[in-house]
């Protein structure tokens, strides 16, 4: 079994002209475990992924992936890698399984065609022209491809875009079973719940840098817990008290006013949500106020991700 890291990025610096697009990065990726790469706009996390699969020439730092380097490398790296584009490219008029078959002819190793396509749910598909797939049914036709040639190193950018929610957790059923089988995979995406489901560690990035990173817990750890509820007409912001000393915010949801608390998080025995919702229970009922669409739970990723985006995180 393969103990060293199939994916290894070191200080990486990759830049467009003068501007400075990945500011010093550093990650690795085991095999059998998927890592998500979450930013903002522009973040840099295309750039990374490219790099990655050999496409781009490193500026700053090292990068490897299966112990080489897949630029310099690219042959020797390139038929252990399976790629999902945001955009595959397919021949319109080819149907699902000619297009299968198309692929395979330069696919070392590959999969029997009717295997791919079943494995991305397409088998009722296979006769189907590739211009009269739907969206979401193109995203797992791109799936089928990237994962033709068994891969030890998937990336997987933004593969569930477009899809419904059903067509998305089969999806993420057949990334769990690739991640089991000990593929390595790097995953881009913007629905945070991909993320919180599937990875085992992940980074957000944020103008180039990452900002946090380590498990789902690790990252949300230190971010504090959550307690909303409408704000009552009659009060103002000022009148709520304080909970374990942080004030209440207000927002708009859906044209109501709603307070919310970040409570301090103080780590350790610290009882934090259970204390603070305990003090807002009281002063309500000392009050006669009734806490309508009343909510309390930990910080989410999406809460810190947020953060991250308005230059607010640690
Ligand atoms: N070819 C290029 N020339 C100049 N600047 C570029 C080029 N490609 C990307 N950039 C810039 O580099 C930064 C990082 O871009 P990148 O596409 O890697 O971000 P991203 O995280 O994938 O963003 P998104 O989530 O919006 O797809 C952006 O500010 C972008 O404008």
């Amino acid at each position: 079994m393969e103990t060293n890291p199939a994916i290894r990025v070191d200080g990486l610096r990759q830049r467009y002209g003068d501007f400075e697009a990945v500011a010093g990065i550093s990650f690795d990726v085991a095999p059998g475990e998927l890592f998500a790469l979450l930013g903002t706009n522009g973040a840099g996390k295309t750039t990374t992924l490219e790099t990655l699969e050999g496409h781009r020439t490193v500026h700053e730092g090292t990068v490897r992936v299966l112990g080489h380097d897949p630029h310099r490398e690219r042959r020797k790296v390139r038929p252990r890698m399976g790629i999902m584009l945001q955009d595959g490219g397919f021949f319109a008029d080819l149907t699902v399984a000619e297009t299968v078959e198309h692929w395979r002819g330069f696919t070392p190793s590959a999969r029997d065609r009717d295997e791919a396509v079943a494995l991305a749910g397409l088998a009722e598909k296979a006769g189907v022209r590739v211009r009269q797939l739907s969206g979401g049914q193109k995203r797992r036709l791109d799936l089928a491809l990237a994962l033709l040639g068994r891969p030890d190193v998937l990336f997987l950018d933004e593969p569930t875009s477009g899809m419904d929610p059903e067509a998305r957790r089969a999806t993420w059923d057949i990334v769990r079973e690739v991640v089991a089988g000990g593929t390595a995979v790097l995953l881009t995406t913007h629905y945070l719940e991909e993320a919180e489901h599937l990875a085992d560690r992940l980074a957000i990035l944020h103008r180039g840098r990452i900002e946090a990173s380590g498990t789902v817990a690790d990252v949300v750890a230190g971010h504090g817990d959550r307690i909303d509820f409408r704000l009552p007409r009659r009060l103002q912001v000022a009148e709520l008290p304080p909970l374990r000393g942080a004030r209440a915010d207000v927002r708009l949801e859906g044209g109501r006013a709603v307070a919310s608390y970040a409570l301090p998080s103080r780590g350790g025995e610290d009882p934090g949500l259970q204390a603070g919702l305990y003090e807002l229970l009281r002063w309500a009922d000392e009050e006669g106020v009734r806490l309508d669409g009343l909510r309390a739970r930990s910080a989410s990723l999406e809460d810190v991700f947020l953060r991250t985006a308005e230059g607010a995180s640690r």
